[in-house]
């Protein structure tokens, strides 16, 4: 007689084990049910003016919780803190308690995924939260070389690979901020020049929170030239966030930003591509998408997207833009 197999090999497999918990978008909008509203309707509506066309569902089902969960973790962290000088006692510095310093959050991604998008949805909804109404935001490309450099060095059609910043500094700047200093700066770059702007720069004032937004923020540190290991830009990271979604879907995104820009920003006699506005919209087309075939996407592929499992949450969107899933790693 035939046995049959014991029932438990009926079942369907276990999952394997992963380091994050994989969330449905349904699963982590329920969330928000546990959520205290920061917000009136009427500010959630002005976040609208953030000049995306953001849907409000996705404000309240997705960026709220988040804007929780990093509440959550600001708070803990200060916990955290005062364990610490619990134990340093007077030794901490020599100075007695330490002040607390800027909880860094890095927001990683393809060029066009909506990196800008959900970092400034980020900064205003967590500067609503009591514990935390200092936000600031840069953006990595204010370290870009400057296109001088970029031509001397052959690397114009680089842009936005890692060796096309002045990685050094960006990383000390967030140092600075970590290390606690009053008054950090940074280079502003400019999308209209094209080019870092020069004698400009941002001032970051001890914030409670700091988000930085850049497509390599999650890239490991290269050896030094003897070899050794380095500290890197995500060392400082109290938190990070990979904004994630097809290759295919994000072209669109990006072709479409590109057809806005060329009826707006472009036009500008100052745009370094007013020369797009002056030629067929399909000839202005085929540059974007090849911009896109030869270096956005070979950048995706190559550099940025094997930094998402190095994020502490993962978003992963549709075509639509809306987030499906989540990852969030766990503790
Ligand atoms: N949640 C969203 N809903 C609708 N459009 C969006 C959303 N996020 C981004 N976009 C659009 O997608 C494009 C790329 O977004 P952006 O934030 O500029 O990307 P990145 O900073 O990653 O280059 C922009 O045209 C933006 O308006
Ligand atoms: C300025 C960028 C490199 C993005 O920089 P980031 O703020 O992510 O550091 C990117 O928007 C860009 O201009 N890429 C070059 C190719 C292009 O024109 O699309």
């Amino acid at each position: 007689m035939i046995s049959s197999p014991p029932r438990s090999a009926h079942r369907r497999a276990e999952p394997a084990p992963t380091p994050y918990v994989d969330l449905t978008r349904a699963e982590w909008s329920a969330l928000r049910d546990r959520t205290p509203l920061p917000l009136t309707a009427e500010e959630v509506e002005r976040l609208r003016g953030l000049g995306d066309v953001i849907d409000l569902d996705e404000v309240r089902d997705v960026y709220l919780p988040l804007s929780r969960l990093l509440n959550l973790y600001v708070q803990a962290t200060a916990g955290l803190r005062g364990a610490l000088n619990t134990f340093l006692g007077d030794a901490g510095d020599g100075h007695g308690e330490q002040r607390g310093t800027p909880f860094v959050i890095g927001v990683a991604g393809s060029v066009a995924v909506g990196k800008s998008t959900v970092a400034r949805l980020l900064q205003a909804l967590l500067a609503r939260w009591p514990e935390h109404p200092r936000v600031e935001r840069v953006t990595t490309d204010g370290f870009l070389l400057p296109m001088k450099e970029l031509q001397s060095r052959g690397l114009m059609s680089r842009k936005g690979f890692p060796e096309s910043y002045d990685r050094r500094a960006l990383t000390r700047f967030v140092a600075d901020i970590k290390a606690g200093k009053d008054e950090v700066t940074a280079p502003v770059y400019s999308h209209l020049i094209y080019d870092r702007v020069p004698g400009e720069v941002l001032t970051v004032r001890r914030p409670d929170i700091l988000i930085v937004e850049g497509l390599n923020v999650l890239q490991p540190a290269l050896p030094g030239k003897d070899g050794r290991t380095r500290v890197g830009l995500a060392d400082y990271f109290d938190f990070s966030v990979y904004v994630d979604a097809r290759a295919d879907d994000i072209e669109n995104w990006y072709l479409n930003r590109f057809r806005k820009l060329r009826e707006t920003a472009f036009q500008n006699p100052f745009s370094y591509f007013r020369k797009y506005t002056q030629v067929s919209e399909e000839e202005a087309m085929d540059y974007a998408r090849t911009t896109w075939r030869t270096v956005n996407k070979v950048n995706l592929l190559e550099n940025v997207a094997p930094t998402r499992g190095r994020a502490t949450l993962v978003l992963r969107k549709g075509p639509d833009h809306k987030v499906q899933r989540l990852s969030l790693r766990k503790l």
